[in-house]
């Protein structure tokens, strides 16, 4: 319960459909037909959101984590970007004609921005929306080949709406990037618009059951009233109106998923392969441990603790990390709503760096906890193929990690350099206003207070030296772009140190609120190994200006391996605390009744490589 709170109902509802749990097998079908299986399942998913009366999205995601389980349906980009932006884009009017029916999934939207020659920068971007007074309608054209627009989800043979990000023209003028409503096929025969060229962009590393699409504009008029006006206008004459708002917010739709992303693809993913690796580690014996004994479970091979454990941690802190991006990005939000801007900047640095740092560590954790697993691992019956490459996606779409951590690092080079100035630093980044201790108060008890200001110390010193290593770049004779760019390596590992040191403070944090002393001393072995893990890791940079010396690292490497020990005896029970249905897992060797062996077997006999009638049978035979 400590991670589930409400969803629970909504998920065992989504249980009790047999069209969700049963079914085909993913893993013998071909892309079409697990796109055409992902289909069926988002029908039925619509049908049962009209028959339980599921409105609210946050209940509708429970109900899609069993629907499509380690998947990204369709309805991701439709739920996730096209309502979102209508509702945070649009006038009351434009709320009012197009949220309900893209509710009721009367009309199905994706979100159009990235192209064939950009995707990063944005400002880049060529497509053309361009303002006929006459008509009074906006001509949408692709001018050159790396201006088709190339990537959006479901924009191939699904949707038949979209929010399409265009260059405004109004009488020669360039206004800048704008949203636009944009019907793409006809409601009755599907077939797309005229002047339209669109399709599937075609097999990807991932995202299987998504259409990925392409979309070429050939002068392709949509009406005024489609320009998404909340924020700026054009008027029937002409005339473009803006508010004095931040022109950052036709990017607010970024900001949701990335803020999203932390918890439903970093969080989610890693927990799931967590929860396979570990089961299975505590069902396959291996080798000798004591000569003529019985094989030991192989999750008592320090080694193999020494594996997962850290990983088990990870999934915690980025899970907890995850929820407090959420209430974050929902109380930011509702700032800006009432007009109060100051801290989006600091939203999208957050959002930006967790996205990046817990993605990329979430990947690379998944990847480990399938290496963990031996020869099953490398079955796709053991599921870590599919939770990978759906969670890999997460370090490039909604913005490539570099790019993100790069974003992070701007703000944190501003905030410094207005500490410098004399402001005081506040929310996430108060720390910077801190005089920053030279030495390490780390002792044998490694409280949770001790550990996190040890990432403290590591975060704020990177941040500074990064700073000035960026001035000294440009007192050099460099210009300011240059140095930003010979200073970049550093600037993202400066990033990371902060979202590192975020990390570790929520989970402190979590740690400290658990009432449950039981709880509460388990989820702080949890968080200290997750801390020293770091520590160890990245031992450089905490020993770089003298922070740590070689007495308190031995320290560290001591307690690391001496928690291994405490935590195996709750290690599969914290594991099955996340909660994860067989469905959700889609995994032999992650079953809940440890069931492997025998259903490996059975899974085998069911691949179509054993059909007895096929071509390769004959070219064999
Ligand atoms: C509900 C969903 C739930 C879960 C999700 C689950 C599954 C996901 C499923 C499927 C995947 C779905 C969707 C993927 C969709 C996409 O990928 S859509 C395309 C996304 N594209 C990008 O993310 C592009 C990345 N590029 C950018 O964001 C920007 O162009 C940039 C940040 C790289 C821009 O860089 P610059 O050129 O430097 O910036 P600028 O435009 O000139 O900006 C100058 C100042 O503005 C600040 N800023 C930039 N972005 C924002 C922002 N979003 N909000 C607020 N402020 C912003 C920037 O920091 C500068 O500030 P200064 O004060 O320093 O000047
Ligand atoms: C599965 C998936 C789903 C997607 N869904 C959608 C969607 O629904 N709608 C949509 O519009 N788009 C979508 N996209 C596109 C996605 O948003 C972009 O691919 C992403 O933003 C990265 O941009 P890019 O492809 O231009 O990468 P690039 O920018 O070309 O990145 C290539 C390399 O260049 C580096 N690089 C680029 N710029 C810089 C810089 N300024 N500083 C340092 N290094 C830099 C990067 O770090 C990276 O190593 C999707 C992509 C994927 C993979």
């Amino acid at each position: 319960m400590l991670f589930k709170g409400g969803g629970l109902p909504h998920e065992s509802l989504a249980l009790q459909e047999k069209l969700f749990g049963a079914g085909p097998d993913y893993n013998f079908m071909t892309r079409i037909e697990r796109f055409k299986n992902s289909l069926v399942r988002v029908q039925h998913f619509i049908r049962c959101c009209a028959r339980y009366n599921l409105h609210d999205h946050a209940d509708k995601k429970w109900f899609e984590g069993v629907a499509f389980p380690n998947e990204v349906s369709v309805l991701g980009p439709h739920s996730g970007m096209f309502i979102p932006t209508l509702k945070e884009q649009g006038s009351e009017e434009q709320i009012q004609k197009w949220v309900p029916q893209a509710e009721k999934h009367q009309i199905m939207g994706t979100y159009i921005q990235t192209e064939l020659g950009h995707g990063t920068f944005v400002r880049g971007l060529e497509t053309t929306a361009t303002y006929d007074p006459k008509t009074e309608e906006f001509i949408l054209n692709s001018p050159t080949l790396t201006s088709i627009k190339w990537w959006p989800g479901g924009l191939g043979r699904t949707c038949n709406f979209g929010i399409v990000m265009a260059l405004l023209y109004i009488d020669g003028k360039n206004y800048g990037m704008h949203p636009f409503v944009v019907q793409l096929r006809s409601l009755k025969t599907h077939e797309p618009l005229p002047g339209l060229t669109m399709g599937d962009i075609g097999p990807k590393f991932g995202f299987d059951t998504v259409d990925n699409g392409y979309l070429q504009f050939n002068h392709f008029g949509i009406p005024r009233e489609n320009m998404l006006m909340k924020y700026c206008q054009v008027l029937k004459n002409g005339t473009y109106t803006k508010q004095t708002r931040n022109p950052k917010f036709s990017y607010g739709a970024m900001i949701f998923v990335r803020s999203m992303v932390v918890y439903e693809v970093a969080g989610q993913g890693l927990a799931k392969a967590c929860t396979i690796a570990i089961r299975y580690s505590a069902i396959r014996r291996q080798s000798e441990l004591k000569k003529s004994r019985p094989e030991p479970q192989i999750l008592d091979y320090q080694t193999q603790q020494y594996k997962l454990f850290p990983l088990l941690a990870l999934a915690y802190a980025v899970w907890f990390t995850g929820v407090r991006m959420k209430e974050i990005y929902f109380m930011v939000n509702n700032e800006i709503k009432q007009g109060h801007t100051e801290r989006l900047p600091e939203l999208h640095a957050i959002s930006s760096g967790l996205k990046a740092f817990t993605t990329s560590m979430a990947s690379w954790g998944i990847e480990r906890c399938r290496l963990a697993c031996g020869g099953h691992g490398y079955s796709a019956a053991s599921g870590l193929p599919k939770i990978y490459v759906n969670a890999t996606g997460g370090c490039t779409y909604e913005g490539e990690n570099t790019v993100m951590l790069l974003q992070c690092a701007r703000f944190l080079m501003n905030i410094y350099g207005g500490v410098k100035n004399g402001r005081r630093p506040s929310g996430s980044v108060n720390y910077l206003g801190e005089r920053i201790s030279s030495r390490c108060t780390l002792t044998s008890e490694f409280t949770l207070k001790s550990l996190a200001d040890a990432f403290k110390h590591r975060a704020a010193r990177m941040i500074k030296e990064a700073s000035e290593r960026l001035n000294r770049l440009q007192a050099s004779g460099n210009d300011p772009e240059d140095s930003w760019n010979l200073n970049s390596v550093v600037l993202t590992k400066a990033a990371e140190a902060h979202c590192h040191y975020y990390m570790v403070l929520v989970f402190e944090s979590v740690v400290e609120s658990v009432e449950d002393n039981c709880v509460k001393d388990i989820l702080r072995q949890l968080c200290q190994l997750l801390a020293l893990c770091g520590i160890q890791e990245n031992s450089g940079d905490f020993i770089q200006d003298g922070f740590l010396n070689n007495d308190q690292l031995e320290l560290v490497k001591q307690k690391q391996l001496s928690l291994l020990s405490e935590i195996r005896p709750n290690a599969v029970l914290l594991v099955d605390a996340f909660e994860f249905h067989d469905v959700q897992l889609g995994s032999i060797l992650g079953r809940f009744d440890g069931n492997v062996y025998e259903n490996l077997f059975k899974w085998a006999k069911k691949t179509p490589l054993n059909k007895p009638e096929d071509l390769i049978h004959r070219l064999l035979r």
